[in-house]
Parts: C-alpha cells; structure tokens; sequence
C-alpha cells in the first residue's frame, strides 16, 4: 500500500505498538428459534463457560486490518465476511495502519451457540478498545447486528444480545428483557459433532413456508404459544411444564425440516434417561440439543445417554441460579 509523505510522517511520529482486548460467551436458544425470525418471541440463556477473546493490535507499519482465529494449527485467516466488513467499517479512517484481530474462540462453529455473533462481538469490543471509540450497548448491537446479518442472511438479533448478556433474556416485539428462572435445574446441552450453517437453515425454513400454504401460520402459531406457556412456567416455577413445550418445539421444529435424524434420536435418548424435555437448539441442520433435567445426578445419566446415542460431548448450565455455571 503506498502512502503519502503525510501519513508516513504521522505513523513515525506515533510509531508504537497498541492493543485492545474484547470477550464474549456463547448463547443457548431455550425456545423460539426459527420462528423468532417471523414475529415469535423467545427465550434464550448465555453460556459463558464457552468464551471468545480477542486481542486487536496496531502496528507501526502500513497496512490493511485482518482477523485471524487461533487454532491448533497456529493463528489462520478467519473466512467471515460479515466480521471483514464490519472490521473494515470501524477501522477506515484510521491512518492506514496494519491492524492485526486474534480471537480466540471456544465455542465449536455451527453449532447452534452462537459462534458468528461472540466472535463478532469480541472482535468489535477489541477494536473499539484499540481505537479509543466509546460504543454504547445500542451502537455495539448494530456492529454485531451487521456482521449477523451477512453471515445468517439475515438474523434476529438473539444471538447478538445474548452473547454479551449475563441472565435469561425474552425477545419480543424487537426488545429483549431479563427473565428469571423460577425453578432449579440443569440445561444439558449436547453437541452432535456435526456442524450445520445457520444460514442455510433458515433459507429452508423460508422455502417451508413459500412452498406448503399455511406452514407458516402453523409452525409460527405453535412455537409463539409454546414460548407464551413457558414463560408463565418460568414464572411459576413449572419446571415439567417448561420441558414439556421444549419436547413440543422440537416436534415442530423437526416438522419443519431443521432437525436430523442424529438430533431426533439425541432427543428421544435424552427424555428416556428422564429429561423433563429436549429439544434442538439454535440453527439446526446438526449443531446442539438442549435438555433440562432437575437434579444434577439425572444430569449425568442424561449425558451418558445422548453420548450414547451419538453425541460427541455435553455441557451444563444452571437454571434456578443462574449466573453459576456447573459442570
Ligand atoms: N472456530 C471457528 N472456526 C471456523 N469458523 C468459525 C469459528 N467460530 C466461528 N466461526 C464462523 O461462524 C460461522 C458459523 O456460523 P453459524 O451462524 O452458522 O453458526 P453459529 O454461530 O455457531 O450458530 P447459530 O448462529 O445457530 O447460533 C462460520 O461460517 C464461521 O464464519
Ligand atoms: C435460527 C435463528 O433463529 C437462531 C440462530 O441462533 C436465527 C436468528 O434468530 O437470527
């Protein structure tokens, strides 16, 4: 990149090596997926034991931004479109340095847990913090919100929120509130160990509804209702009523076509080792089920079981006292 005898002079006056730092944390969908895109609302919980960090640092050199995942093979190119253009977004202007945004990501991608959204979040957050720019929650959330967009096609929002979010959250009507959960227990969640894009399940789901007149009333009708009921049973405590319209959104969910046969059988190993409900969380097409069960013990036989019925590793995410993880 060739540069003008003014900037050259700013970089050597300023020539010095800078860092920001940025995190965020993974997301479960309890209920609502899919349809949310469609005017249901939903609940969904962060999973902060599954982090991102990311480091973003200046050189005192010229060149272009980049952003780079660090792996087990040493730091590579990160192929994320939406996250390059937001990157490019907030950096322009900013005199033609090279800036360099590692991240460090524990959350497996395509999962359902909202790898895209932490990724882009921690990434932003880096980058603000580097750059010296003061961004409120509302000016983060479109950041993120715009990488979300290119990658998912388009997006709701939920995994935006929630992957920088502390508690439960409820979305509804474009606005997201903090919800209590009033009972105890355990959200397993269980990773298929196959990786599904979220944008192409929800092209499928549109394409459900384009080519099955009234699948769209129907699907959207059932899970709004399903989430309607669940909210009443956080609130009372119903944790058997809460699991029951989990296993009930499955059914739809699956009837639509964004579960597999690996993630129906999951389902089906989890509620016979004594699950209150199981369903497929986030995207689909593989990715994540989530359980819940009421003690930790039944915990663990539900583990057991969806690894035996395939699964390639769990983890678990306290109901009632939210805000400490268990294992
Ligand atoms: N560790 C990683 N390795 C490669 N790509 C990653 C990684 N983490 C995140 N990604 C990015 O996330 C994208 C997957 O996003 P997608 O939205 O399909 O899944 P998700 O964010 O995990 O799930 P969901 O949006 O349903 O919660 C990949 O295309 C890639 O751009
Ligand atoms: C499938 C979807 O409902 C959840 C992805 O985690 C998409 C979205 O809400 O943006």
């Amino acid at each position: 990149m060739e540069l003008s005898t003014s900037q050259n002079r700013t970089m050597t006056a300023t020539a010095q090596v800078a860092t920001g730092f940025g995190r965020a944390h993974a997301k479960a969908i309890l209920l609502g997926e899919h349809a949310v895109l469609h005017g249901s609302p939903a609940l969904a919980v962060p999973v902060p034991r599954l982090g991102v960090t990311a480091v973003a640092t200046r050189f005192p050199e010229p060149g272009a931004t980049s952003v780079l995942l660090d792996g087990a093979v040493g730091a590579v190119p990160y192929p994320n479109e939406g996250l390059r253009q937001v990157a490019d977004a907030l950096t322009a202007g900013d005199g033609g340095w090279r800036i360099e945004v590692l991240l460090r990501c524990e959350i497996p991608a395509g999962r359902g847990l909202g790898s895209s959204a932490a990724c882009a979040r921690a990434a932003v957050l880096a980058l603000a913090d580097l750059l010296g720019r003061e961004l409120d929650d509302r000016k983060l959330y479109e950041l993120v919100q715009a990488a979300e967009n290119v990658v998912h096609g388009r997006a709701s929002g939920v995994d935006a929120i929630t992957t920088g979010a502390d508690s439960p959250l409820l979305f509804e009507n474009g606005t997201a509130e903090q919800v209590r959960i009033g009972f105890d227990g355990l959200f397993v969640i269980a990773d298929s160990g196959v990786a599904g894009q979220t944008k192409d399940a929800v092209r499928l789901v549109r394409n459900a509804f384009e080519q099955r007149p009234g699948t769209r009333e129907q699907f959207v009708g059932t899970v709004s209702r399903l989430v309607r009921s669940a909210v009443r049973d956080l609130a009372e405590g119903n944790a058997a009523g809460f699991g029951r319209s989990m296993t009930e959104c499955h059914a739809a969910l699956r009837d639509i076509g964004v579960s597999t046969t690996l993630i129906d059988a999951m389902a089906d190993a989890a509620v016979a080792a004594g699950a209150l409900g199981a369903k497929v969380s986030g995207g689909g097409l593989g990715g994540c089920l989530v359980a819940l069960v009421q003690r930790p013990e039944e915990a663990w036989w539900v583990s057991q079981a969806m690894c035996e019925a395939s699964a390639v590793r769990t983890w678990t995410v306290g109901a009632g006292r939210f805000g400490r993880d268990e294992r």
